[in-house]
C-alpha cells in the first residue's frame, strides 16, 4: 500500500473519514482534512492502532470533545438524527423506529414530522405541554382537560414529583423497578428501555447505566466509532444518540429548564385555576401630604373584622377589608420605595394613591410621583387631602393636575379625585371603595393552588430570629415549611407572621407576611420563588449569587449613548426613555421640545421626567427602573446620585448649551457619535471662605472633600447644586506655596482663571479632560 488520501482510506477500510481524522490526530500525525494525504507510515500507524483497540484496549487519557457526527450518520444510516442545535426538530424527527413504539402520550402523534410547518407560537405551546408532560404535571395523555387544576401547562413543575438530577430516565425509566428487582446484567437478559431522556452531556458511565449496558460494552462501541473515551469522560448528545441507537434504543433530547432566573420565566395558568386576589396599594405624593398619616388612618380604621384593635406592627406591608374585599398597602410611603421596587424588576404595585393637600397644590415631588407611576404604567387615583383645612382648595388641585395629564372624570377625563381627611377620616371609604373599582377593572386574578413566588418588600436581621423578611406573596400559596429561594438566599420557613403579629401557616396571593428561616437577608424588589427540592433550591440560590457577581464585574445592560446605535440597529431599541434636569424650568422645557422633535428612523426620543435642580437619587433611580438616560443642563448631580448612577450604570450627559445636548443625542441615535475626549471628574472642594486681593482677585479657602484638585484641571462652580461658572483653574496653593495637587481632607487655597464671584458655601468640581479609547 502506498500512498492514499484520507477518504479513500477511509473508504477502504469502511470508516469514515472523521474517524480516520481523529486517529491520526490522536497519533499526532497532523493531517489537514480528508483530502490529505496519508503515507504508507501513516497508513501503517493506523492500522496498529485499529487493530489494538480491537483487540479491546481502551485507550485512556483521551479527549472527550471528538464528536464524528456527520459520518457516523451515514454510517448508521439514520440520517435524520437531531440534536441539541434545534430542540423542534429533535423532538419531532424522531427516527422512524421511536415512533413506531407502543403506546405514548398523545403528544408524540402530535408533533410527529410536522414541527417546521407549525407556526412557532404553537410549536412553543406543544414544548410546554411536553416538559409538563415529562415532568409528571400532565399524565394524562387522553383527557387533558381534566388535569387543569394542576397547573397542567406550568413552566415551573412540582418539584415533589420528580428527581432533581440532571438527567432523567423519562418514561424509560419507569420501569426501573421492576428491572432493580431482575437486577439486569446485560449478559444475562438486558431488559432494554426504549428510549431514554438526557437534558445534556453525560459519563460515559452515568450513559451506560441509563442504557443499562456496561460500561465496558458502551466503551467499545465507541472506540468502534473512533472515539476513545474511558468511563468517567462525558460524551454529548450527539454521540450518545448515535450509540444508544447501536443498542435500538432512542435518545431523546430535553433541555432542563434553569430556573436561576424564576422572575422572569413567565407561568401560564390556566384561566380556570385564577381567582381574584386582592390589589396592591402604594401610596406616592410629596413630602407632608399626608401620606404617612393617610396609611395609618387606613389601617387603624379598616382592620379586617374581629380583629379590630389587634396588635399591629409594621411589617412593610397590611391588608385592610372593605365591603369584604381585601386591599394589600404598601407601607413604604413615597416613590424611593416604588421605584427602587421596580429598578430590580419587581411589578408589586397595581394602584397608586397619589395624596395631594388641598391647601398646598401639586408640588416637585406630586410631579415626580406621577411620572414614577406613568414610567411603571400604574393607574393612579388622586387622594385630594386636608379636606378639613379652611383654605383646602380641591379645584386647584385638579385644575394643576390636568397640566399633568391627570383629568377628573367630571371635566371629561379619565382619573378619579376622592377629597379625603387623613386626620378625620372622611372620604377614606370613598378612597378606598374607588381602589377596589379601579382593581375590578384591571381583573387581578391569581392561582392560589400553586407554589408560592413573589417579592421581597423588605429584609433585615434580626438578633434573635436571624434574617427576616416582608415579602408579597404574588402568587400561588405559601406555607410554613416551604423551601424558598429568595433574592441569592435559600430557606426553609419556620414561621411566617401577618400583619397583626399573628402566625399564620398558610399565605395566599397578595398577602404580605414576615417570614424566618433564610440563610441571609435578600434585597427589596429580589424575587422569590418556592423550591421544595432543597438541593435544587440551594443550587439556585447558588447560581443567582455567582451570576449576580458575574453582572456586578462588568455587565452593563443599560442603554448608554455609546452603544446606542448598536442597540437601535438590533432593534433592542424603539424608544431612547430620557430624564431632564436643567437649572431652570424654561430650558426644561425647550430642551424636552427639541429632542422630542429628533426624527431617526426606527426610534424616538421620549422624555419620561423633566424636573428642574441637581440630578438626585431619585432621578437616577427612576433611570435605572426605566432604561434611561439623564441629560442636565447646567446642573449637576449630587453626590449620592453620582454614587448611585455608577453602581447602577446609569449614563448621565451634563450640558451648557441646548443645542449641544441635542446634538449629542441625536448624533447618538444615528450611530455618529464619536466622543473621542471624556471627562473626568477628580475631585471636589467646598468654597469655606473667601478673600478678596487686589490685582489678584477672589481666593478661595477650600477644603477638599472627594478626590483631589489638581492644578491643571478644569473646573465648575456649582451653587445650590447649579453650575453657575466653567472654566480653569488659576493657582492653586497650600499655605504659601504653589502645589501641583492637593488630596481630599487637606485645605488650599484657589483662584479661578478671569473668574471672582466665589462664595462661601459653594463647591468647586475639578475635572480633566481625557482621551477615550474606542472599542
Ligand atoms: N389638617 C390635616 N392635617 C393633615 C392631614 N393629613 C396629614 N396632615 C398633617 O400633615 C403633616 C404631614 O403628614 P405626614 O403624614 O407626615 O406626611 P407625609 O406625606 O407622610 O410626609 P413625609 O413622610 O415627610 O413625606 C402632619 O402634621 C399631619 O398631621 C389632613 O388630612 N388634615
Amino acid at each position: 500500500m502506498s500512498k492514499m488520501r484520507v477518504y479513500e482510506y477511509a473508504k477502504q477500510m469502511n470508516m469514515s473519514s472523521k474517524e480516520v481524522l481523529t486517529i491520526l490526530e490522536r497519533m499526532d500525525l497532523k493531517v489537514n482534512n480528508h483530502m490529505s494525504v496519508m503515507d504508507e507510515g501513516m497508513i501503517q500507524k493506523v492500522e496498529q492502532f485499529i487493530s489494538k483497540v480491537k483487540q479491546g484496549g481502551s485507550t485512556a487519557g483521551t479527549n472527550q470533545q471528538e464528536k464524528p457526527q456527520g459520518e457516523r450518520k451515514t454510517r448508521n444510516n439514520k440520517p435524520n438524527q437531531q440534536h441539541s442545535g434545534n430542540r423542534n426538530q429533535n423532538k419531532s424527527n424522531k427516527p422512524q423506529a421511536a415512533n413506531s413504539k407502543g403506546p405514548r402520550p398523545n403528544r408524540a402523534n402530535n408533533n410527529q414530522n410536522n414541527a417546521k410547518a407549525k407556526p412557532a407560537r404553537q410549536r412553543q405551546t406543544e414544548e410546554k405541554r411536553k416538559l409538563a408532560t415529562d415532568s409528571g404535571t400532565y399524565d394524562n395523555p387522553k383527557g387533558r382537560k381534566s388535569d387543569h387544576k394542576k397547573g397542567k401547562f406550568t413552566k415551573f413543575k412540582d418539584d415533589s414529583s420528580k428527581e432533581s438530577g440532571s438527567f432523567r430516565g423519562g418514561k424509560g425509566r419507569s420501569k426501573k423497578k421492576g428491572d432493580k428487582k431482575a437486577a439486569p446484567r446485560e449478559k444475562q437478559a438486558p431488559v432494554l428501555p426504549k428510549e431514554i431522556t438526557v437534558s445534556g452531556p453525560l459519563t460515559v458511565g452515568e450513559f451506560a447505566k441509563l442504557l443499562r449496558k456496561e460500561a465496558s460494552e458502551v466503551i467499545r462501541k465507541l472506540i468502534s466509532l473512533g472515539i476513545m473515551a474511558t468511563i468517567n469522560q462525558e460524551i454529548d448528545v450527539d454521540t450518545m444518540s448515535v450509540i444508544a441507537e447501536e443498542f435500538g434504543v432512542t435518545v431523546e433530547y430535553k433541555e432542563e429548564v434553569d430556573e436561576s432566573n424564576f422572575e422572569e420565566q413567565e407561568e401560564n395558568d390556566d384561566p380556570e385555576a385564577l381567582v381574584e386576589r386582592p390589589p396592591v396599594v402604594t401610596i406616592m405624593g410629596h413630602v407632608d401630604h399626608g401620606k404617612t398619616t393617610l396609611l395609618d388612618k387606613i389601617r387603624h380604621t379598616n382592620v379586617t373584622a374581629g380583629e379590630a384593635g389587634g396588635i399591629t406592627q409594621h411589617i412593610g406591608a397590611y391588608q385592610v377589608e372593605i365591603n369584604n374585599k381585601k386591599i394589600t398597602f404598601l407601607d413604604t410611603p413615597g416613590h424611593a420605595a416604588f421605584t427602587t421596587m421596580r429598578a430590580r424588576g419587581a411589578k408589586v404595585t397595581d394602584i397608586t394613591i397619589l395624596v395631594v393637600a388641598a391647601d398646598d397644590g401639586v408640588k416637585p415631588q406630586t410631579v415626580e410621583a406621577i411620572n414614577h407611576a406613568k414610567a411603571a404604567d400604574v393607574p393612579i387615583i388622586v387622594a385630594v387631602n386636608k379636606m378639613d383645612k379652611p383654605e383646602a382648595n380641591p379645584d386647584r388641585v385638579k385644575q394643576q393636575l390636568t397640566e399633568h395629564g391627570l383629568v377628573p372624570e367630571e371635566w371629561g377625563g379619565e382619573t378619579i379625585f376622592v377629597p379625603v381627611s387623613a386626620i378625620t377620616g372622611a372620604g377614606i371609604d370613598e378612597l378606598l371603595e374607588m381602589v377596589l373599582l379601579v382593581a375590578e377593572v384591571q381583573e387581578l386574578k391569581a392561582n392560589p393552588d400553586k407554589r408560592a413566588r413573589g417579592v421581597v418588600i423588605e429584609a433585615e436581621l434580626d438578633k434573635g430570629r436571624g434574617a427576616v423578611a416582608t415579602v408579597l406573596v404574588q402568587n400561588g400559596t405559601l406555607k410554613v415549611g416551604d423551601g424558598v429561594v429568595a433574592g441569592n438566599y435559600f430557606g426553609k420557613i419556620r414561621a411566617m407572621v401577618n400583619d397583626r403579629g399573628r402566625r399564620v401557616k398558610v399565605a395566599p396571593p397578595s398577602t404580605p407576611v414576615e417570614i424566618l428561616g433564610l440563610s441571609d437577608v435578600p434585597g427589596a424588589g429580589d424575587p422569590f420563588m418556592v423550591f421544595e427540592d432543597e438541593k435544587k433550591g440551594r443550587a439556585i440560590a447558588e447560581r443567582r449569587m455567582a451570576k449576580q457577581k458575574e453582572e456586578e464585574r462588568g455587565g452593563n445592560k443599560r442603554v448608554t449613548l455609546d452603544d446606542l446605535f448598536k442597540q437601535i440597529q438590533e432593534g433592542e431599541m424603539k424608544e431612547l426613555n430620557v430624564i431632564i434636569k436643567a437649572d431652570v424650568h424654561g430650558s426644561a422645557e425647550a430642551m424636552k421640545n427639541s429632542l422630542e422633535k429628533i426624527d431617526v428612523e426606527g426610534a424616538r426620543v421620549k422624555i419620561i421626567h423633566t424636573g428642574v435642580g441637581a440630578i438626585t437619587e431619585y432621578d437616577v433611580i427612576l433611570a435605572s427602573a426605566s432604561n434611561a438616560i439623564i441629560v442636565g443642563f447646567n446642573v449637576r448631580p449630587e453626590p449620592n446620585a453620582r454614587a448611585v448612577a455608577d453602581q447602577e450604570k446609569v449614563d448621565i450627559r451634563l450640558h451648557r448649551i441646548i443645542y449641544k445636548a441635542i446634538e449629542e443625542i441625536e448624533a447618538a441615535m444615528k450611530g455618529l457619535l464619536d466622543p473621542e475626549y471624556e471627562e473626568k471628574v477628580v475631585g471636589t472642594a467646598e468654597v469655606r471662605q473667601t478673600f478678596k486681593v487686589s490685582k489678584v482677585g477672589t481666593i478661595a479657602g477650600c477644603y477638599v472633600t472627594e478626590g483631589k484638585v489638581v492644578r491643571d484641571g478644569h473646573v465648575r462652580l456649582i451653587r445650590d447644586g447649579i453650575v453657575i461658572h466653567e472654566g480653569k483653574l488659576d493657582t492653586l496653593k497650600r499655605f504659601k506655596d504653589d502645589a501641583k495637587e492637593v488630596a481630599q481632607g487637606y485645605e488650599c487655597g484657589i483662584t479661578l482663571e478671569n473668574y471672582n464671584d466665589i462664595k462661601e458655601g459653594d463647591v468647586i468640581e475639578v475635572y480633566v479632560i481625557e482621551e477615550v479609547e474606542r472599542a
